[in-house]
């Protein structure tokens, strides 16, 4: 990958062998505004990949896809071989957070677990389970209007981990934390990604992608501007920021 000229030649993310997220040539258009332009990439077990862009560049729009939110104006967004709505068990394959502003405000964060739970078939042991996994047991009784950005993430994560996935799609999930918290994160992440998961976790905060994960995807208007490993990214001494803003200014010129 030469991320000066935004040259994509496909490294690791470019495999189909036991790919858990298969994207291939995925447009998207709203009216005549074509918003992904023929994206192509793969995810495999054990990696943690950061999904980089500027604001609009269609990060949300890919994550929305691959979740069965949105249909494809053409091409595939696959999870394991399947598009979501047609896995068996979405929930125990797939865990996503996407919109932690849309939670119900009346309901307790137990509660909210025990829905999510209940329609997953999911028993109520593993929703304290979870609770525990993201630090959340104090608070879990309160109703979800009383809580901070960082304590929505932490049950928005509590949600997508319920059903023990071996994927996790994450829209910015460091957004609110507390550096407590996105240490916590990181290592949530990196051990998920140990045990033999995938994780895609959309990010503008740089430094702390870097710290975090294995490869990136760098979207921009809507077409892959660069992809590879983060050492190979990096690998003449920048830091990722400066290869970003590197690769977004180039191709917007
Ligand atoms: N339902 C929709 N109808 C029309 N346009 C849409 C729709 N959803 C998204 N878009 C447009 O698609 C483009 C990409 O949006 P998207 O939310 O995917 O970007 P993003 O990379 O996630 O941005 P951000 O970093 O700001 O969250 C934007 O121009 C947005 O306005």
């Amino acid at each position: 990958m030469d991320h000066r000229t935004g040259d994509v030649r496909p490294t690791a993310l470019a495999s189909t062998r036991d790919a858990i997220v298969s994207v291939r040539s995925l447009s998207k258009r709203y009216g005549d505004v074509i918003v992904l332009d023929d994206l192509t990439f793969t995810l495999e077990e054990g990696t943690v990949t950061g999904f980089l862009g500027p604001n609009g560049a269609g990060k949300t729009t890919t994550l929305r896809l691959l979740l069965g939110l949105a249909a494809p104006s053409s091409g595939q967004a696959l999870v394991f071989g399947h598009r979501y709505q047609d896995l068996d068990s979405p929930v125990r394959r797939v865990g996503a957070v996407l919109d932690v502003h849309d939670l119900h405000p009346a309901r307790s964060g137990r509660e909210h677990l025990r829905v999510l739970a209940l329609a997953a078939g999911i028993p109520d042991s593993r929703v304290e389970e979870a609770l525990a996994m993201v630090e959340l047991e104090a608070a879990a009784d309160r109703r979800v209007r009383t809580y901070s950005l960082g304590m929505r993430q932490r049950l928005g994560l509590a949600g997508a981990l319920l059903g023990e996935p071996r994927l996790l799609v994450l829209d910015e999930p460091a957004n609110g934390l507390d550096p407590a918290g996105m240490q916590w994160l990181r290592a949530m992440l990196r051990g998920f990604a140990e045990r033999g998961g995938a994780v895609l976790v959309s990010s503008h905060v740089l430094a702390e992608v870097g710290q975090t994960v294995d490869q990136v995807l760098i979207l921009h208007r809507g077409r892959l501007a660069a992809s590879g490993p983060l050492d190979q990214l990096t690998a003449d001494g920048q830091t990722l920021e400066e290869v970003y803003l590197a690769i977004t200014s180039k191709v917007a010129a």
